[in-house]
């Protein structure tokens, strides 16, 4: 794994030593948005309007934050209109790359690149930061529009309806303020929660991430009992941010981040919550767990020296679910 400064390559992982052994996630930094008119969006410049055939997706089976963005393109009915290519599983000293010798791994079928920091430089040939997925791609300007996940997805979730985008709002006005306030807490104690875990690099730092992440689990798991979804009784992007973190947990997060004091199994309404999702029409296509358990074991030497990666455990996010009940 390493990084981009001033466009040159450096293999280099997370400094966690300069924030007292917990990991800091960098904040993204190309940020346009695609809008239906190709005014420009809340950041970033203008010029990147909704058409079909226009915008590709860069995106890993195993990232949890490209995962959100090929959920919004299948549930906003977008396959056609926006081309998608994914990265080799194994991020190593090269970062991700377009090797396809891996089931599932496509190629850059657009810029015919050899790594994703090829692309990153073909957009800033001076780039300095992380090189991560997902990457939205417009083939027209040949530069990229956003590497900001929860940014894309709201892109996808309405930028496109004059486009042929069709299915659910998934950020409805009215339940703005309270996603907002649901997303904070997930990302920060969840989503990136698994991450603080797994990339401490002193005993302390790991233990605040592990109670804050259990903590809001457990209030999760309250909330579940007593709405079907997290925002109440409509299914939002909320949903989908958290879905991605939580299909991850028992297969990898359990075991590779030492998130071990319980598993969702053990969480009646995460549980079956997660297999709702799961089950949800185009779903189970996108979630690709042989990329999932080969990126996490495989990628971090520093976590799992041997890189094997586990044969475990059984799970059936097929068996049927009672969310119905609410
Ligand atoms: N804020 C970004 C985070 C994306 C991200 O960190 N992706 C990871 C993969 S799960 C990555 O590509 N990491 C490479 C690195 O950090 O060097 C988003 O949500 O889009």
């Amino acid at each position: 794994m390493g990084l981009l400064v001033d466009g040159v390559w450096y293999d280099k992982g997370y400094d966690t030593e300069a924030h007292g052994g917990q990991f800091e996630r960098e904040p993204t930094t190309l940020r346009n948005w695609i809008t239906a008119d190709g005014s420009a969006g809340p950041s970033g410049e203008g010029g990147f309007r909704a058409e079909r055939g226009r915008y590709h997706l860069y995106v890993s089976y195993a990232c949890p934050w490209a995962h959100r963005t090929i959920i919004f393109r299948k549930l906003k009915g977008l396959e056609d209109a926006i081309s998608l290519d994914v990265v080799h599983p194994y991020m190593g000293d090269k970062g991700w790359t377009f090797d396809t010798n891996f089931e599932g791994a496509t190629g850059d079928r657009v810029n015919g690149l050899e790594k994703l920091a090829d692309v990153y430089l073909k957009a800033v040939s001076d780039f300095t930061g992380r090189v991560t997925t997902p990457v939205l791609w417009d083939k027209k300007r040949e530069t990229i529009v956003s590497n900001e996940s929860s940014e894309i997805i709201r892109m996808l979730n309405s930028a496109f309806d004059a486009a042929g985008a069709t299915g659910a709002d998934y950020y409805p006005a009215p339940l703005r303020p309270e996603i907002e306030a649901i997303n904070d807490e997930v990302y920060g104690t969840i989503n990136n929660g698994v991450y603080r875990c797994g990339f401490a690099s002193r005993q302390d730092a790991y233990e605040k991430a592990f109670k804050a992440l259990f903590d809001s689990l457990d209030a999760v798991e309250k909330r579940l009992g007593r709405h079907r979804y997290l925002a109440g009784d409509t299914l939002t992007e909320a949903d989908w941010r958290l879905f991605v973190t939580l299909l991850r947990f028992d297969p990898v997060y359990v075991g590779h981040f030492k998130c071990n004091l319980r598993r969702i199994a053990d969480y009646p309404n995460l549980s079956n919550y997660t297999r709702e999702l799961y089950q949800v029409p185009g779903i189970a296509e996108t979630v690709r767990l042989d990329h999932i358990k080969t990126h996490y074991y495989r990628s971090h030497p520093w976590i799992n020296p041997t890189g094997i990666v586990p044969r475990g455990p059984e799970i059936d996010y097929s068996a049927p679910h009672d969310r119905a009940r609410l």
